[in-house]
């Protein structure tokens, strides 16, 4: 195997770990010497030890003299684990190639520093592309402090959400579905609108065959209109933040935190996305997945505040100027002012279309 084969081991070490080491990045490492792969490892869970620990105790004293590929810059800084530059300077490793830089400006470049002042050959930026593209999320909260926030939206060929009935059930295929429940695994929390909960009483819970980590439960619900019986209430399984406005009433607001929900109400009568995404990063929500109705797609994509759309497109037309299309809202006036996205991701899944989109970068 050659420097970039150790390197793609080491990501795909990293990809295994998708949605679990939240607010942390996601990181492999492989220590090798003469062509032998001592140990490998990856970051699985933040405020357990790093992928870099894992690797270099699996090869034990044979880390001496050895190389380690390392997806992301090694820590430099206490944080809840020791710095990894220490470790692997102390490990005997020689050579060190990394993929992904350090985002955090405040410690960016200085592991790299410190292991070649240690006389350590330290090569950078091997699989740079595939290693950033893993912890695209990671960056953006590093970055802004706010989850990276993916829409998902499913409709059919001619766009529709729902029947001018409001019948959904189902438009996708059981195999989308079934991927939209690996999504939630996936993700830290799930936002939806008191619409949709109330016209569709969604559970949001990951139910994949092997199960499923519960992402926690977000409502965008300005009034409290939010019946006490709704299953995102009554399950009790994974958390729900409702965020409300101030005209609430507040007999009702108690009586929902006996059912493991938080009330949060802002000072005035509205429900602000800036100010919601605050507060989730505020609790290390690294990713968000917005699974709303037609207005809360348009009140994202209106203000800006989302990284990706992923469309489940189905082979269906439902037809009719009265059905509901995915982007609700008053929508642009001129075509010119139509928010511009690139296709990411185009794929096949169940006879339907997944595609991503993201918005184009200025
Ligand atoms: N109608 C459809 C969807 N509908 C999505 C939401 O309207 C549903 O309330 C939500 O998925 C229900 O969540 P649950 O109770 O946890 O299963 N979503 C899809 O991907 N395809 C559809 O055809």
């Amino acid at each position: 195997m050659n420097h970039q084969e150790y390197m793609k081991l080491a990501i795909s070490l990293a990809a295994a770990t998708k949605g679990q080491t939240s607010p942390n990045p996601q990181v492999g490492a492989v220590v090798v010497k003469n062509g032998e792969i001592l140990g490998m490892g990856a970051h699985l869970k933040a405020g357990t030890p790093h992928a870099e620990v894992h690797a270099i105790a699996a090869a034990g004293d044979k880390a001496k003299g050895a190389d380690i590929y390392v997806t992301l810059e090694p820590c430099s800084h206490f944080g809840r684990t020791p710095p990894c530059a220490d470790l692997i300077i102390n490990s005997g490793i020689n050579r060190v190639f990394i993929a992904s830089a350090d985002p955090n400006p405040l410690v960016s470049g200085k592991g790299i520093e410190r292991m070649q002042d240690a006389g350590i050959e330290v090569v950078t930026g091997l699989l740079k592309e595939e290693a950033d593209a893993l912890n695209e999320p990671f960056f953006h909260f590093i970055k802004t402090k706010t989850p990276y926030v993916t829409i998902k939206a499913a409709s059919s060929f001619d766009g529709k959400t729902a029947a001018k009935t409001g019948d959904s059930k189902w438009i996708t295929s059981p195999e989308s579905r079934q991927d939209v429940h690996r999504l939630r695994h996936e993700h830290d929390a799930i936002l939806t609108g008191v619409n949709t909960i109330i016209h569709d009483n969604p559970l949001l819970t990951a139910r994949l065959p092997q199960g499923g980590k519960n992402p926690i439960r977000v409502v965008l619900d300005t009034n409290l209109r939010i019946p006490a019986d709704a299953n995102v209430i009554r399950d009790q399984s994974v958390k729900t933040i409702i965020f409300t406005g101030c005209e609430i009433d507040r007999s009702k607001a108690e009586e929902l935190k006996k059912y493991n929900t938080e009330v949060f109400s802002f000072s005035a009568n509205e429900v602000p996305i800036k100010e919601v995404l605050r507060n989730l990063g505020e609790r290390n929500i690294m990713t968000l997945f917005v699974e709303g109705g037609s207005e809360i797609h348009a009140s994202f994509i209106n203000s800006g505040f989302f990284q990706q759309i992923i469309l489940y497109m189905a082979p269906k037309i439902i037809g009719g100027n009265k059905a509901i299309p995915f982007i609700g809202g008053d929508g642009a006036n001129y075509v010119k002012d139509a928010p511009a996205l690139e296709f990411t991701e185009i794929e096949k899944i169940g006879g339907d279309l997944r595609i991503t989109a993201k918005p184009l970068r200025e």
